[in-house]
């Protein structure tokens, strides 16, 4: 098959690379031109805009098959919005990034081309193993693309249509919410065993939890690697946690649905508390309070 594929970074980048492997043609774009010249060395054509790689498809038989692979958000429009004039009912337009599930239902509704909102999971590793990638949007169109997902996924195990416009990207955020917990429960872990009775070695207690025990996970075994190469005491890794916006997304969709997601928010919660330049307010005020009901002593900042 060809793909016309915009968005070459981290993602994209091995979205290209598995498709030429198994040799479908990329007709490749990002705003990057460092990163259109590398995918044009691996083998793609490189465009120099949408429009450019909106026409090269339409030169060859058969319907445009495009995959967005930019971050979600207005660089989705933004694509979407120069792809437009260039697309009918037959072309597909797949995308790959971790948008928003009903923004994915809004660009589905408008845009003149089958639309399939793409969760994918697998992060850089997934040059190598392949991804693995939840989708949402008409069968057919899933149909259409299954070559692709096969090249992109870790082969035809690791892709599934979910449901209609918006599932794919449903499940990737719950998915995310799910991520953030299992990372907060191994980080509480192993934040016990370096704070407990024990002079340990974390690297080892995760290796031998990787061989057999009930919480290996590749998690894990990026836990891991991330004390093998940081040291037990994870040198200067600072105590602040990026991200957010599909955790947030999860809980607003447990609150929504009134379905209890403590340990998902609690995750989250712990991300937004990580950022306060001065430390927790919430944490200040009850140092503060125990000393107005108990007059425990205040501990102050040095
Ligand atoms: N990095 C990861 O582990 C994962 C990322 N994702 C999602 O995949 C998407 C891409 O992520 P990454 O590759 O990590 O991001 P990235 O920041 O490495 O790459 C994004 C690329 O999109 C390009 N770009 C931005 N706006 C553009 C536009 N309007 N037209 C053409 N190119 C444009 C940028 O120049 C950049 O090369 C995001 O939605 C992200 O949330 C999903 C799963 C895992
Ligand atoms: O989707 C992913 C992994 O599955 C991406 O790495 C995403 O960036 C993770 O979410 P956050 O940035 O909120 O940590």
């Amino acid at each position: 098959m060809q793909l016309g594929l915009i968005g070459l970074g981290r993602m994209g980048q091995i979205v290209a690379d598995r498709c030429l492997d198994a040799g479908h043609d990329v007709v490749a774009f990002d705003l990057d031109e460092d990163a259109v010249a590398a995918a044009a060395d691996a083998g793609a054509e490189p465009a120099d805009s949408v429009a450019d790689l909106a026409t090269q498809l339409a030169a060859t038989d058969g319907p445009s098959c495009v995959w967005l692979m930019v971050p979600a958000g207005p660089a989705v429009d933004a694509a979407l919005d120069d792809l437009e004039s260039h697309l009918d009912g037959d072309d597909v337009v797949v995308d790959g990034g971790n948008s928003y599930y009903e923004d994915s239902v809004r660009r589905a509704e408008a845009c003149p081309a089958a639309y399939l909102d793409c969760g994918t999971s697998g992060g850089p590793a997934g040059a190598e193993l392949g991804f693995s990638l939840m989708v949402g949007g008409p069968a057919w169109a899933y149909e259409a693309l299954e070559p692709v997902f096969d090249a992109v996924a870790t082969g035809p195990d690791g892709h599934a249509r979910m449901g209609p416009s918006g599932a794919g990207h449903y499940v990737k955020m719950v998915h995310n919410g799910v991520e953030y917990a299992l990372m907060q429960a191994y980080g509480e872990g192993f934040e016990l065993l370096h704070e407990g009775r024990y002079d340990l070695d974390l690297e080892a207690v995760a290796g031998v939890w990787n061989n057999g025990a009930v919480i290996r996970s590749w998690l894990l075994e990026l836990c891991e690697e991330a004390f093998r190469e940081e040291g037990t005491a994870l040198g200067d890794v600072a105590d602040r946690i990026e991200g957010g916006s599909t955790g947030t997304w999860t809980v607003q969709e447990g609150l929504e649905q009134e379905v209890p997601v403590p340990l998902i928010y609690t995750a989250l919660a712990e991300r937004f508390g990580s950022r306060a330049d001065e430390g927790r307010f919430s944490r200040r005020l009850a140092n503060r309070l125990r000393y107005g009901f108990g007059r425990h002593e205040v501990q102050r900042r040095s």
